[in-house]
């Protein structure tokens, strides 16, 4: 019997909720099903290379799957795609987790594509590289919205799952995610900045979590007393909000690590500008 609350209501819905659906989503689990291959002749990304001495991404320390369900109907099994999303400051193993994903994916079967952003130039435009040199071929793009005529509309329907690295420099992010995973069927990885130099939201990482099946913080090592590193610290005095850098121009840090940097960038800053308006030959 369900509460008067509940069964009182006039659902909106038809066929109106059951108590089961009311508890559990008819979500599946991430990588828990096996598509089958669609076409032979849809590009299938394999890795290029993969350093054999690498280690293995360090576990995540904080992962909110939202609550699924083994329980699955007929119904929700071809249509809804998945979306998850993986974050974290640079250099923490966001691209390496994201090409490991891919790659189970692709190994089940699945009909895999990744995108980055066209912003990020710094190995060439035609693959994803991690900073240990791992690397992926993928599509590099200004907007996602984009991809479907790029990657062509057949070769689009044949997609399984779509990994998008950068993601911080996709405007149209929310909107790519909803119907790639809501209208479309699709799995959907997304890797990205949660925040920029300044720990401000970063793009639109952070709008996507409301459709998210999971989120993954991971972290890396602070470069300075290798505890867990949180943060991105810029080392330069630009600032811009998106600069495109590695190691020459940000460190990952520990929360101590970023707020005395703070500190000293932010006094080494103030000595500059007055020493700038004390000579006579700057402007
Ligand atoms: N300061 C650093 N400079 C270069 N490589 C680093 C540095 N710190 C960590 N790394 C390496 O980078 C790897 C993560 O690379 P990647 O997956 O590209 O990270 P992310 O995408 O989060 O920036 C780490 O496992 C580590 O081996
Ligand atoms: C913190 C921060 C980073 N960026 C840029 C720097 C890099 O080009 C990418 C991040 O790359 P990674 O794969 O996570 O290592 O983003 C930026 O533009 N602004 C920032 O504040
Ligand atoms: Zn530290």
């Amino acid at each position: 019997m369900l509460p008067t609350s509940i069964s009182s209501m006039k659902s909106l819905i038809f066929p109106p909720f059951s108590p089961l659906s009311l508890h559990f989503p008819k979500t599946k689990p991430f990588a828990f099903f096996s598509l089958p291959s669609k076409t032979p002749n849809v590009s299938y990304p394999k890795f290029l290379h993969v350093n054999p001495s690498m280690p293995s991404p360090r576990p995540p320390i904080f992962s909110i799957p939202i609550r699924q369900s083994h329980i699955e109907t007929p119904q929700s099994s071809s249509l809804c795609g998945e979306v998850h999303v993986i974050v974290g400051p640079m250099f923490a193993g966001k691209t390496t987790t994201l090409l490991h994903r891919i790659q189970a994916e692709s190994n089940n079967g699945r009909t895999v594509a990744v995108i980055k952003s066209n912003k990020d130039t710094r190995y060439g435009l035609d693959s994803i590289v991690t900073h240990d040199g791992m690397k992926l071929p993928c599509w590099a793009l200004a907007s996602l919205s984009s991809f479907r005529l790029k990657i062509g509309p057949d070769a689009y329907d044949q997609l399984d799952v779509i990994g998008i690295d950068e993601a911080q420099f996709f405007e149209d992010l929310y909107d790519f995610c909803c119907e790639a995973a809501d209208h479309d069927g699709k799995t959907v990885i997304v890797a990205g900045l949660d925040g920029d130099y300044l720990r401000r939201s970063f793009g639109s990482v952070l709008n996507i979590i409301p459709l998210a099946n999971s989120v993954t913080k991971i972290t890396a090592r602070c470069e300075l007393c290798r505890k867990r590193a949180f943060f991105t610290l810029r080392k330069t005095d630009e600032t811009e909000t998106e600069l495109i850098g590695g190691a020459e121009v940000y460190m990952p840090v520990c929360r101590q690590h970023y707020v005395d940097g703070q500190v000293v960038i932010g006094a080494a800053r103030s000595v500059l500008e007055s020493k700038k308006l004390q000579c006579g030959t700057c402007t």
